[in-house]
This record gives structure tokens, C-alpha cells and sequence, in this order.
């Protein structure tokens, strides 16, 4: 047995020439091994049942669900057409969707960052705002992409962590600064879903699961990119590990006392 649990890394289904690939960017595979001290696999994007959540759940002892241009489709969440042009990738909605909901409750530790956040608040019955600056609520969350990277994911605005919530204990402060890169934003909250950070122009900013087997923390920013650097997100791939760790030993001590066969 590996003395590292083993991170489940959700990938997007794009087109690589003329070929269905299935991607993760490396960040998040650095952040999983170097901040959580975990194994990192990558998990397809195949959707349809074609490799079942079951086999998923018993691979891993967490799951990060990563980031991703693309939107969730609309129609998950009963929300209207999506604008022309709009980068959807329905492979990644129908894996990610029912795996979220499925190692939520089975008690295999999740993450869950920008897209992957907005899939946990789907995944619970929520729904989106599909850009939130055109809400006439909110200001605008997304990035500039002309800017370099550093610039890109630089701190962009403080989120208020709600007292007595996971993130403000973990951190052990009332706020933090975070980036900012998403058009999209919760609009209603999940069933059973906890609001565990806000913008400053009340957007939600990060969810927990309420009385979640273990660790289910969602968050709109992105606390892979340099992870090693910031406090709150050394904070959460540590607590993030440290669930994984914890689910390892526990699935390590079943085994020992199942019967051979
Ligand atoms: N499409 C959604 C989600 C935004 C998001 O996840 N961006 C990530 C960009 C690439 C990365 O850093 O992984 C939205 O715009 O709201």
C-alpha cells in the first residue's frame, strides 16, 4: 500500500485535433501532490456510466474537482439557453455531476474549486447566474485575459469568511484575499449547502456541505495557483490532505479486517 492517499483529479473532454483528450491542468496535479502530500490520478471525463462512480469511489480517498473555461449547461440547473458561443463541456457535467453528490455522501473528501464549486452547488439542486457583471447585483468577477498569468490570478478582491464557519476556522481570521476568474456565480444555493465566504458585493464565494461525512468544501477562487504561497491555500490543501489521510487509514484498517477469500 502507498503511505500517500490517492487525489482523484476530475479532467475536461476537449478536442485535441481531430481527437476526444481529456485534460487537467498542472497546477491543480502540483498543488494535490505538493500541498495535500497525495498521489494524484486523473479521472476522464467519460460520463454515461462508462466507468462506474462505485470503482471511482473505491480508487480514491478524495476528490479535487478542478477548474475549467467551459460552463455547466444550463439545463442542469434549469437556467435559461446559454449566450451564443459559450463553452460547454457535457461530458465533464454528466462525470461530475452525480460523482460530487455520490463521494459527498459516501464520505470521501472533496474539493472543489471555480467550476468545480459551481458543479457542487448544481450538484445539490442549486442554480447559477450565467455572468454575473450583467446581473446589475454584481461587479465583475472575471479576469482580463490579455493580462500574463501572474497578473490573471493575482488577489483580485477580499471574501468575508462567516464566523464559526470551516474556512474562518481553518484560517483562524474574519477575511482573506482571493483571485478572481469566473463569469459565472451561485445564484440559489444547494439543498443542505452552507454558505462559508462572501464577496464583497454578497456574491457566495465558498460552500461547505452541512453535515457532511467529511471534508466538502467548495471555493469560487483559485487556491492551486500558488498554493505554497498564500496562507488560506497552504490552509486548505493541507486540511484537504489531511481528510484524504485520514480516509486512507480508515479504508486501510477495513481491509485488514476483511475475510480472506
Ligand atoms: N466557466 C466558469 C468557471 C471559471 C473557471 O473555472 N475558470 C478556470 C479557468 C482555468 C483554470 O484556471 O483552471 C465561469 O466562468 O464562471
Amino acid at each position: 500500500m502507498s503511505s500517500l492517499p490517492v487525489i482523484g483529479i476530475t479532467a475536461d473532454r476537449s478536442m485535441m485535433g481531430a481527437h476526444a483528450s481529456h485534460t487537467v491542468a498542472e497546477k491543480y496535479i502540483t498543488a494535490a501532490m505538493g500541498g495535500s502530500q497525495a498521489f494524484a490520478v486523473l479521472l476522464p471525463a467519460l460520463g454515461g456510466g462508462r466507468q462506474s462512480i462505485t470503482s471511482t469511489l473505491s480508487l480514491v480517498d478524495g476528490l479535487l474537482f478542478t477548474g475549467s473555461y467551459s460552463n455547466v449547461e444550463p439545463a442542469r440547473y434549469g437556467g435559461p439557453p446559454s449566450a451564443p458561443g459559450t463553452l460547454h463541456d457535457p461530458a465533464r457535467d454528466a462525470t461530475t455531476l452525480p460523482l460530487m453528490r455520490a463521494a459527498i455522501e459516501a464520505g470521501v473528501p472533496v474539493l472543489a474549486i471555480c467550476r468545480g464549486f459551481q458543479e457542487m452547488n448544481v450538484a445539490f439542486g442549486g442554480s447559477l447566474h450565467q455572468s454575473v457583471h450583467t446581473t446589475g447585483s454584481f461587479a465583475d468577477h472575471r479576469e482580463n485575459k490579455d493580462n500574463p498569468l501572474d497578473v490573471q490570478y493575482a488577489h483580485a478582491h477580499a471574501v468575508r469568511l462567516v464566523p464559526g464557519g470551516k474556512l474562518q476556522q481553518l484560517l483562524q481570521a474574519g477575511q482573506a484575499m482571493v483571485n478572481s476568474l469566473h463569469g459565472q456565480g451561485v445564484d440559489r444555493i444547494g439543498d443542505g449547502l452552507v454558505v462559508e465566504a462572501l464577496a464583497p458585493d454578497g456574491l457566495v464565494e465558498a460552500l461547505s456541505v452541512a453535515g457532511s461525512p467529511a471534508f466538502a468544501l467548495g471555493v469560487q477562487w483559485h487556491p492551486e495557483w500558488k498554493y505554497a504561497q498564500d496562507k488560506l491555500s497552504t490552509a486548505l490543501f493541507q486540511a484537504f490532505g489531511d481528510a484524504c489521510r485520514q480516509r486512507m487509514l480508515a479504508r486501510a484498517g477495513q481491509q485488514a479486517f476483511d475475510p480472506i477469500d
